[in-house]
């Protein structure tokens, strides 16, 4: 046993790091996360421009004055394709101007999706002549990437991982956050309030700025209706709950059955399923005959939308659809239009100002030229001699993956074959492309986007339309699946199920997930935990019905899946049982967390042996100093400090709602339950809280 103190720099840190944010008077047996993070939770206090905070956000920050630094910076002679980033970040941080042209640049566009019609007077004139909700749709859909009411999208196709396909699917975004918001009781009244309140000031701004007369009692009862309209929409959706099956969402027609079999009908004109997919694919120059195969993943929703549509007026359907694009479009002008957003974003984050200029529009950058970004950030801050020692810890926790198969009594030989097969075609991916080094490449992938420093807004129209037109183009092209799902300057990893293949991007490699400097015990119990995570994406509820190819097709015996499914319940009834103390006592949903806690539950008991694995090959590491824990206890310590953070209470409701992944304290807590190899590490007796009676094992 080596018994000198390892003092190195990487040494040094990491020790004085998991020193400062655990509490060391708390009994890990009693409650890990608060031993763990005991320290990080009294010395750190959410930011009032962050509705979270955690680890991963203090990582998220970093990263962003890293950007700020590489889009600041002129370098003469660079690639196009960085200069185009520089300068929509210029455009974006330009406040002066955006200020100065106050709300015109949203005015000035509205008659294209055919106008708002509480801001404009003689709308029915005007417009409600004409109008038909095949177009307004479509426009905003194929234009504006604002998909309504009928939700269109060119995606893999399930059962063909090589294709893509149409699909038509239910309204996924609600201006609230989720169905539940819309009860306006309890914890979502603020909500609906703000919501209501954030309407009726930007349709009178708009009006004010128009010279228009302005009627608040007209406007409070259009701002009802469309409200209202909005509820019914979000009660004729699917629940996550009913959607979490990929082969029952499957549903394979032709275009042509969709006039048959799914009336549209407003204010008695019947909505034309194939004029409306013409009206969006013509302007990719792609023709689709009523015989093209689609997939409808709502008809249940589309035979509840027609119900709805015979309550409303089109001047109610346009008030509504014009109102979700603006909605999202005030960020982009003056104070006075951004400030009607500002107590609706209070109410479902909690935040009190926005974050900094630069931290929004750096963010803004990263997210719609990942590419161009990810250059930046990885020739500024990624080391490449962390790609190598990726891929031997992913090889090693792949190998313990497909060992652990061995010891499941649940699952019959032919489908542990299988799944040997499906683990051993992961395809993984670390850091970043190598096509984004390559300035040709990254010219041409951004060569039909041209920016103003002066027009941030028509900056953000142009990447609305620019990202939409590239999606609806791939309908006639074969799946690249050497694309990554993923830019580089993202602290974040994740799992293809269409791919097969796992991703960690080099923002996520740093500590304290990752360093090549730091102790392996704490590498395997961040990234490790993490790799673990995302190959068992892959055997989740949801993972598990895809092949090693990626596409929908059952490779289990029905006795397996029968006994898959029972041992998943006890999972889902653990974290359902866990009541959130910042949701105001809200359970988690067991269900909509189930392949996020059953990746954590395989993704730690894989790292672990995969480590113990390491260290009966290399031996056990030296001591860390001023830390008297072993390494086994180490391992643990690093993976729960990984989700040390707290989040404001607006968020935490909001977040229960929408987020597949458990709140951080619950994905410690419940996943070391379940693991009692942490219980021996920290020689927890049988009657302790990390010590459970019966505890719950998938993978
Ligand atoms: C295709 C896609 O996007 N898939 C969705 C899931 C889905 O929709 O099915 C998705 O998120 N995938 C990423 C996610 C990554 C990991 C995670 O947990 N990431 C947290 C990070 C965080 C936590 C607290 C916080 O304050 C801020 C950030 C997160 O992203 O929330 C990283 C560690 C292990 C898993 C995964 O693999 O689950
Ligand atoms: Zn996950």
């Amino acid at each position: 046993k080596t018994d000198e103190i390892c003092t190195t720099a990487d040494c040094t840190q990491s020790a004085s790091r998991l020193i400062e944010n655990m509490d060391a008077n708390v009994d890990p047996c009693d409650n890990f996360y608060q031993y763990a993070c005991g320290g990080w939770l009294k010395k750190n206090i959410i930011p009032e421009t962050t509705s979270r905070y955690s680890t991963f956000d203090i990582l998220r920050d970093e990263l962003e004055v890293i950007l700020k630094g590489v889009l600041e910076k002129t370098v003469e002679g660079e690639a196009a394709a960085l200069t185009k980033a520089k300068t929509l970040y210029k455009s974006c941080t330009n406040e002066s101007l955006i200020e100065l042209r106050g709300g015109s640049p949203l005015l000035d566009m509205l008659p294209d999706v055919s106008e708002w019609p509480i801001a404009v007077d003689n709308w029915e004139t005007n417009y409600g002549r004409t109008w038909r909700l095949e177009d307004v749709i479509a426009k905003l859909n194929e234009k504006y990437g604002t998909l309504l009411l009928v939700n269109f999208f060119v995606g893999t196709d399930d059962r063909d991982s090589t294709s893509h396909i149409i699909h038509f699917d239910q309204q996924t975004s609600l201006g609230l956050v989720s169905r539940d918001y819309y009860a306006c009781t309890g914890p979502y009244a603020e909500a609906c309030r703000a919501y209501e309140q954030f309407m009726i000031d930007l349709a009178k701004l708009m009006r004010k700025d128009r010279g228009l007369a302005i009627n608040e009692t007209r406007i409070r009862e259009e701002v009802t209706r469309v409200i209202d309209l909005e509820r019914d929409i979000a009660n004729a959706t699917d629940t996550p709950e009913d959607r979490n099956n990929p082969v029952l969402l499957y549903n394979k027609m032709e275009l042509g059955d969709l006039n048959a079999n799914f009336t549209l009908e407003v204010e008695s004109q019947l909505f034309d399923w194939s004029y409306f997919t013409a009206k969006i694919m013509n302007t990719v120059n792609i023709s689709v005959p009523d015989t093209e195969k689609v997939i409808n993943y709502s008809p249940n929703y589309y035979r509840r939308l027609n119900l709805i549509l015979a309550k409303y007026t089109k001047r109610d359907l346009q008030n509504y659809m014009v109102w979700r694009f603006a909605m999202n479009m005030v960020v982009g002008l003056s104070r006075a239009y951004r400030d009607t957003r500002k107590a609706f974003r209070k109410a479902l984050s909690g935040t009190t100002s926005e974050a900094a200029v630069w931290r929004q529009c750096a963010l803004y950058v990263n997210n719609n030229l990942e590419n161009a970004v990810g250059r930046l950030y990885v020739q500024e801050a990624f080391s490449e001699k962390s790609k190598e020692l990726m891929e031997e810890m992913i090889k090693g926790i792949r190998e313990v993956f497909i060992s652990n198969l061995d010891d499941l009594t649940w699952m019959d030989a032919e489908t542990k074959k299988a799944a040997e097969e499906k683990a051993r075609a992961i395809r993984e991916r670390i850091g970043y492309s190598d096509n984004i080094m390559d300035g040709e490449y990254l010219n041409n992938e951004y060569k039909d986007l041209s920016y103003s420093a002066e027009e941030y807004f028509e900056n953000i129209l142009q990447n609305l339309e620019y990202v939409q037109k590239k999606r609806l183009r791939k309908l006639r092209v074969k799946v690249n699946k050497e694309e990554w799902v993923t830019g580089a300057a993202v602290v974040n990893a994740f799992y293809s199920s269409s791919k097969n293949q796992i991703v960690f991007p080099a923002g996520i490699l740093q500590p304290p997930f990752f360093s090549k400097g730091q102790a392996k015990s704490l590498n395997y119990g961040g990234i490790g935990m993490v790799i673990g995570h995302e190959i068992t994406h892959g055997f989740d509820d949801n993972g598990r019905n895809y092949d090693k190819d990626g596409d929908l097709k059952d490779w289990w015996t029905p006795d397996s899946t029968q006994r898959f499914l029972e041992l998943s319940k006890c999972i889902v009834d653990q974290y359902g049982n866990f009541s959130w103390d910042l949701a105001s006592g809200l359970h988690l949903n067991g269900n909509n967390t189930l392949g996020e806690n059953i990746a954590d539950n395989g993704g730690i008991r894989q790292a672990y042996q995969a480590y113990k694995n390491y260290v009966k090959q290399h031996g056990e590491e030296p001591p860390l100093p001023g830390i008297d824990l072993s390494h086994d206890q180490l391992f643990f310590l690093n993976f729960a400090q990984v989700w040390c953070g707290t989040h404001r209470p607006e968020q935490a409701v909001n977040s229960i709602k929408v987020d597949v992944h458990s709140p951080g304290k619950f994905r410690v807590l419940g996943s070391l339950q379940n693991f009692p190899e942490f219980a021996k590490a920290f020689n927890c007796n049988k009657s302790s809280y990390m010590v459970p009676d019966n505890i719950c094992r998938v993978w």
